[in-house]
């Protein structure tokens, strides 16, 4: 993925970004740091084609993104995994956990075999069957963040974006989120976009990490590569 000279934001006169890039080689794993309220979601949204830039360009695969939002051609929004900090948030309270990871399988006539495919993105992410019948209110912060990571693998995603995925859990559930997102990573070979304020985690958990400036006037990244060896994710 590569986002190029992106100025994005909610008010034309006064961008959150300006001339923004960045890229993801495939496979490799970006943390996204910077002071509160710099842009990291807003730049995490442009990367997840739900928010339209200002100006500049995504590029998914070598093509530039063809639309944003529902706009977003289906198999360029597919592409694209996220999940968001809150689950509650994003998660749809009618559902029940297995129906909430199978919405992208059926939303994209994936019918025959997503039952299965439902129950094995919940083991992945440590949901027992008790749990995949239950509603949004029935059950924790992180379980539900459990059903909103293994919705975001569902369709295989080529690009996974992470906006303070974990902010809400406890080590644990960090941990083991965490680790079901670096092994598909590992297994897909798709990118990671993880954005966060634990520059520990992303540090130990990324190829490398930037930061991000925001002031109005001028955004900038800067880049630095990945902690001492020896530290692993979670
Ligand atoms: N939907 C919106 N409408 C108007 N302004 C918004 C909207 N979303 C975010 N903003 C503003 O855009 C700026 C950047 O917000 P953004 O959420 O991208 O920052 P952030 O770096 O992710 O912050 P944090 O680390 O606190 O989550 C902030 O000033 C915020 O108030």
């Amino acid at each position: 993925m590569e986002l190029r000279d992106i100025t994005a934001g909610y008010d034309r006169r006064a961008p959150v970004l300006r001339g923004v890039s960045l890229s993801l080689r495939e496979g490799e794993a970006v943390g996204l740091l910077g002071p509160s309220g710099c842009g990291k979601s807003t730049l995490a949204k442009v990367a997840a084609l739900l928010h339209r830039p200002d100006a500049g360009t995504v590029h998914l695969g070598g093509e530039p993104a063809r639309g944003f939002r529902h706009r977003a051609p289906r198999a360029q929004r597919t592409a694209v995994g996220v999940v968001f900090q809150s689950p509650r948030l994003a998660a749809d309270p009618r559902l029940t956990l297995s129906a909430l990871i199978a919405e992208p399988l059926l939303a994209t006539g994936r019918k025959a075999g997503a039952a299965d495919r439902t129950r094995e993105l919940a083991r992945a992410v440590g949901l027992g069957p008790d749990l995949l019948g239950r509603r949004p209110h029935e059950v924790s912060d992180g379980q539900l963040q459990r059903a909103c990571v293994a919705r975001a693998l569902a369709l295989r995603p080529r690009v996974l974006v992470c906006d303070e995925m974990t902010a809400m859990l406890d080590a644990s559930t960090t941990a083991a989120l965490v680790a079901v997102v670096e092994d598909y990573r590992a297994r897909s070979g798709a990118a990671l976009l993880a954005v966060g304020h634990d520059r520990t985690l992303l540090e130990r958990w990324c190829d490398r990490t930037v930061e991000l400036h925001g002031g109005g006037t001028d955004s900038a990244l800067r880049s630095a590569p990945r902690a001492a060896a020896g530290t692993s994710a979670g």
